[in-house]
């Protein structure tokens, strides 16, 4: 029996691909028709069989599931291969997966990672699911995060415009991802940023989101949820999409101080924690360190009453990202 191993990755230090600006306007696809099945990338083979596929190594564990480095036998191409097994009683991870599958079949753009090919019951665990995808050599920004611990404005300002070109993609097809936070956010061997992860992403039929959450559902982290999800009594619900900008400008503000941002140092990050940190003081607290560019991009991103904080077309504007 092999056994795999979890890849060590980032031997040598990542750098983040600061391109030149790209007009947003480019990206603009208010007409763009849903595809009808799974989106492969420009060029590359539709993986029609499992057994094309070779496990190299882990490389990562989530929520439900364990993601591995594959490789497509006649191609030579590698791939990232995310398994997720439904146990008895597993209902989360299922929900979760069609879900996913749902989205990951409309999606194709440059910012999000792409999903060449889905298989149910493809024979790795019991009753799994698993998506073909492309493989982001550089791990993800949570990885980043922890062998650099902080990033420059000029790293963070690429990172924060491809995440807004990404979001503003799916929020033009009425999606909603609602998990965006660090381990989500993939980088590829150029040094580009991708969004991934749709497990918690939702296709807004009319009046928003009805988030159903509670210390228990949350499925794993509540930290980078925006505060109308934390408490929509208080906020009056929101429209899911400002929710995205909200963890957006987390990510950011942690890209900075090397950190979780809204908790003290050493404090969990725990539901109770953040409850506090949401329905106490009116206004998140921005470091002086950062650029007033950059202040007033995180000011934007973390106004607490999602009618008032910025769109992702207001954001996609800032000099900040420009
Ligand atoms: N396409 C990919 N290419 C390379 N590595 C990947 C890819 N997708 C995921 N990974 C790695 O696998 C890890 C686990 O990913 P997964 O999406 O299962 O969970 P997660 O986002 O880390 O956690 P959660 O399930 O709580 O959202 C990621 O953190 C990342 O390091």
């Amino acid at each position: 029996m092999t056994t795999l191993v979890r890849e060590r990755r980032h031997q040598q230090a990542l750098k983040l691909s600061l391109p030149p600006p790209i007009p947003a306007s480019k990206f603009r696809s208010p007409t763009n028709a849903p595809a009808l099945s799974p989106a492969a990338s420009p060029g590359s083979p539709v993986i029609e069989n499992f057994v094309e596929l070779e496990k190299l190594a882990v490389l990562g564990h989530g929520n439900g599931g364990t993601v591995y480095k594959v490789l497509h036998k006649s191609t030579s191409s590698i791939y990232a291969l995310k398994v997720l097994r439904f146990n008895d009683g597993s209902d989360g991870v299922r929900r979760q997966a069609t879900r996913e599958v749902e989205i990951l079949k409309l999606v194709d753009s440059p910012f999000v990672v792409r999903c060449c090919s889905v298989f149910h019951n493809s024979g790795v665990a019991a009753g799994d699911l698993s998506f073909v995808m492309e493989y982001m050599e550089g791990g993800s920004l949570q990885d980043l995060l922890k062998s650099q611990k902080t990033l420059s404005e000029r790293e963070i300002s690429a990172v924060a415009r491809r995440v807004l070109l990404g979001i503003h993609y799916l929020h033009d097809m009425q999606i909603v991802h609602g998990d965006i936070k660090p381990s989500n956010l993939l980088v590829n061997g150029e040094g580009e940023v991708k969004i991934a992860d749709f497990g918690v992403s939702h296709l807004v039929e009319g009046g928003g989101v009805a988030w159903n959450l509670s210390p228990d559902s949350c499925m794993g982290t509540c930290a980078y949820m925006s505060p109308e999800r934390f408490d929509p009594e208080r906020w009056s619900g929101g429209d899911g999409f400002a929710g995205d900008v909200w963890s957006l400008g987390v990510v950011a503000l942690e890209c900075h101080v090397g950190r979780f941002p809204l908790t003290g140092t050493g404090q969990r990050p725990d539901w109770p924690t953040l409850m506090c940190v949401m329905c106490f003081g009116e206004r998140m607290e921005v470091p002086e360190t950062a650029s007033p560019e950059f202040r007033s991009f995180l000011e934007r991103c973390l106004e607490k009453d999602w009618r008032k904080r910025a769109t992702v077309d207001e954001l996609l504007e800032h000099p900040f990202v420009n």
